[in-house]
C-alpha cells in the first residue's frame, strides 16, 4: 500500500447542500421494495440461474411478498429471453406482481425485449446507460450531448413500441448509470430530458432509478446527491424516485435507510446483499432493520432459515455466519458477560411487554431462529450461558455457587479443547463430574425413618473404598443422618432441589454443597425417581469429588461456605 494515497485516490467531492433535510428525518413506513436478484444477482452469479432455477427463486420472491422483480435481461441471453417468455406464457405472475426486464439504450436489445414482454399484463421497462465522465469518456467514446441523446433515443424507442402495444400496463424505468460518480447537474439533465420525453403523470408514474453502481462516498454524500435529485427533479408528482446503491464501502444498507429520509421511494438490491462485486444493497437486513423499528417492512422473514437455504442453493454463495438478522452466530453469545445479560432479559420478558433483551435486537422467534441458539459455550462463557444451556436442553437449575464451580470445569474443558462445548456436551461433563463420581462411597440401598420427635434415622448398604458395609445414623433430617452415618465431620452448605419432569416420570434433581475440616467447599449431585436417594447420591457425589482432589475449582472468595439460609433437608 501507499505511504500517500491522496494522488492515486483523490477524495470525493461531494455536493453542496447545507439546507440538507434528511438528518432530522425518521422512517416510518416501508418503501416500494424491488428484488433484482433475478437480474443484478444473477449477472453477478458465477454460474448464472438456469431456467427452472429462476423460476423457483422468482415464487420464493413472490411468496416473500415482493410485487415488483426484475427478472431478466432479456436482449442479453436466450435463457432469459426464454424466462420471460414461460412467466407470461404460463402464467407464473400472480395479478399484484409487476415484472421488469432491463435494457441498454440499444435498439435491436429494446426490440428483443419487447418481443420477450408481449402479452405482459404489466411490466416495468428498465433502460440505463452510463453518464459519469469516465464511462462517457471510456465505454462511449462520447460526451455529454451524446450520452443524453443515448438516453433520449431509448427512451422514445420505447415510448414507440409501448404506445403500439397498450395491451400491456407499461411502466417505464430510466436509470442513469453511475449516477454517484456523475456530475449532479449532468444527471439532472439527462433525467429531465428523459422525464420530458417519456410525459408521466400522476396517473401514470415513471420510475427514476439513482444507482451508485460503484459506491463512491460516505453515506452522506450520496444521500445528499439524492436529496437534490428529489428537490430539483421535473414533474416529481409524476415519478417515483428509487435508488439502487451497490456496496463496495460495505455501507450500501446506510446509504438506502438515508436515501429514504432523502425523498426516496423505492429501493432496488437483492437478498442477503448478493450482486456485482461486493453486492447491491441487502433487502433483508433493510427489511429486518424497519421491523425492529417497529415498522412492518411487508416482506415476510418468519422462516429467516428456509429463505437463506433456498438463496444459498439457487445462487451457490454462503451467507455469512454474521450476517445481520440471518447468519447462524447472530442470536448466539459466546461472552460470559453477554450471555449473563441474555439469559437475565429472556428470564424477565412478560407477554405482550415490548422486547428488551440485551444484546438482540430482534426477537429471534420472530424470524423462525429459537432461543436455544441464542447462547453457545466456549472458553470465553461464563456460568450464565452455561446454566441457561443446562436448564433449558435439560431441566438442570445449578444453584449459583454451583453455577460458578461448573463453570470452571467447562472453561478448563473449552481451553484445552479450544472448541465449543454444545449443551450435549456440557451435559455430558456435568454427569462425568458429578453424577457418576460414585467412587470411592456408593450407596447401594437404604432406609429412612421419621421418629415422632422429628429426628430422621438412616440405614445404608454402603461400598465403601471397594468394601460393602452396613451404616447407620440419625439426624435432623437423611442428610445429617448420613454424616452422621458415615461418622464425617463436614459441613454442608448449599441444598437445593427440584423436580426434573412431571408427572409418573417426574424425578428430582438434588445439589449440595460439602466441606470437608481444611478443605475447600465441593458440590455434588444426584438424580433419582425417589428424593432422598437423589439427596444421599448428591451428598456422596460432593464427598467423593471432594476425596478425589476435586474441590477447589470455587474461585477465589468462593471457598467459604456461606450462613446456610435453607434448611439440610425436606422432613418428610
Ligand atoms: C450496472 C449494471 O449492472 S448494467 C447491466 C449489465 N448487465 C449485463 O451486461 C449482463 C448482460 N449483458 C450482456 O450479455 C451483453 O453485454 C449484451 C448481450 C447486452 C450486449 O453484448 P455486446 O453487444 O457483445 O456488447 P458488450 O456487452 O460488449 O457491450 C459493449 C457495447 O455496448 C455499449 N453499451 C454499454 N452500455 C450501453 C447502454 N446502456 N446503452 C447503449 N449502449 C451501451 C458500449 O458502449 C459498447 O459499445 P461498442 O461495442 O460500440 O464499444
Ligand atoms: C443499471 C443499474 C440500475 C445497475 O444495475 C447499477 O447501476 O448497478
Amino acid at each position: 500500500m501507499l505511504a500517500d494515497p491522496s494522488q492515486k485516490y483523490p477524495p470525493f467531492s461531494p455536493i453542496a447542500l447545507p439546507d440538507r433535510q434528511w438528518p432530522g428525518r425518521v422512517l416510518r413506513s416501508a418503501p416500494q421494495w424491488m428484488s433484482t436478484d433475478l437480474r443484478d444477482g444473477n449477472q453477478a452469479l458465477i454460474e448464472p440461474l438456469d431456467g427452472e432455477a429462476k423460476l423457483r427463486f422468482f415464487q420464493l420472491l413472490v411468496a416473500i411478498g415482493f410485487k415488483e422483480i426484475e427478472v431478466a435481461f432479456p436482449a442479453a441471453s436466450q435463457t432469459d429471453f426464454d424466462f420471460v417468455r414461460r412467466l407470461i406464457d404460463e402464467g407464473h405472475i400472480p395479478d399484484d406482481v409487476t415484472i421488469e426486464v432491463i435494457t441498454q439504450a440499444r435498439e435491436d436489445l429494446i426490440c428483443r425485449t419487447f418481443d420477450a414482454l408481449r402479452g405482459a399484463r404489466r411490466a416495468i421497462v428498465h433502460l440505463y446507460n452510463a453518464t459519469a465522465p469516465q464511462w462517457r469518456e471510456t465505454v462511449f467514446a462520447s460526451d455529454r450531448a451524446g450520452v443524453k441523446a443515448l438516453a433520449l433515443a431509448g427512451t422514445r424507442l420505447i415510448r414507440k413500441l409501448a404506445d403500439a402495444d397498450p395491451a400491456t400496463d407499461w411502466v417505464f424505468q430510466y436509470s442513469p448509470e453511475t449516477f454517484s460518480a456523475t456530475e449532479p447537474e449532468f444527471a439532472l439533465e439527462v433525467c429531465n430530458a428523459v422525464i420530458a420525453a417519456w410525459e408521466p403523470t400522476p396517473e401514470r408514474k415513471m420510475i427514476v432509478n439513482l444507482p451508485a453502481t460503484v459506491e463512491m462516498s460516505t453515506p452522506n454524500h450520496y444521500v445528499d446527491q439524492i436529496e437534490w435529485m428529489h428537490r430539483h427533479l421535473a414533474r416529481r408528482d409524476s415519478v417515483v424516485l428509487s435508488v439502487h446503491p451497490h456496496n463496495d464501502r460495505g455501507t450500501a444498507v446506510a446509504a438506502a435507510e438515508l436515501a429514504l429520509l432523502a425523498g426516496a421511494e423505492r429501493v432496488e438490491g437483492c437478498l442477503f446483499g448478493n450482486g456485482e462485486r461486493t453486492g447491491n444493497v441487502d433487502l433483508v437486513t433493510l427489511a429486518l432493520n424497519l421491523y425492529s423499528q417497529g415498522v412492518a417492512p411487508g416482506l415476510d422473514f418468519s422462516d429467516i432459515d428456509a429463505v437463506q437455504r433456498q438463496v444459498e442453493d439457487f445462487n451457490r454463495l454462503p451467507v455469512h455466519p454474521r450476517h445481520p438478522y440471518a447468519g447462524e452466530l447472530v442470536y448466539t453469545a459466546f461472552s460470559g458477560s453477554h450471555q449473563d445479560a441474555i439469559k437475565k432479559g429472556l428470564d424477565a420478558r412478560r407477554p405482550g411487554a415490548p422486547w428488551q433483551v440485551p444484546y438482540l435486537p430482534l426477537d429471534p422467534a420472530d424470524v423462525g431462529r429459537s432461543y436455544d441458539a441464542v447462547i453457545r459455550v466456549n472458553s470465553q462463557s461464563g456460568k450464565g450461558g452455561i446454566s441457561y444451556l443446562l436448564q433449558s436442553e435439560y431441566g438442570l437449575q445449578l444453584p449459583r455457587r454451583m453455577q460458578i464451580e461448573f463453570s470452571r470445569l467447562i472453561q478448563q474443558h473449552t481451553d484445552t479443547s479450544g472448541r465449543e462445548a454444545t449443551a450435549d456436551d456440557l451435559y455430558a461433563l456435568f454427569c462425568r463430574h458429578y453424577l457418576e463420581s460414585r467412587a470411592p462411597y456408593r450407596c447401594h440401598s437404604f432406609a429412612q425413618q421419621r421418629r415422632d420427635d422429628g429426628t430422621t434415622t438412616l440405614s445404608l448398604q454402603l461400598e465403601q473404598h471397594g468394601k460393602n458395609r452396613s451404616v447407620h445414623g440419625q439426624g435432623g433430617g437423611p442428610l445429617e443422618a448420613l454424616l452422621d452415618a458415615l461418622d464425617l465431620d463436614a459441613r454442608i452448605g448449599d441444598y437445593h432441589e427440584h423436580a426434573l419432569g412431571s408427572g409418573a416420570d417426574a424425578r428430582a434433581a438434588c445439589y449440595v454443597e460439602l466441606q470437608l475440616p481444611g478443605q475447600p467447599a465441593c458440590y455434588g449431585a444426584g438424580i433419582d425417581r425417589n428424593i432422598t436417594a437423589a439427596a444421599i447420591d448428591a451428598l456422596l457425589s460432593a464427598l467423593n469429588r471432594s476425596l478425589e482432589g476435586e474441590a477447589g475449582t470455587l474461585p477465589a472468595g468462593h471457598e467459604e461456605l456461606p450462613p446456610r439460609t435453607v434448611p439440610l433437608i425436606y422432613s418428610r
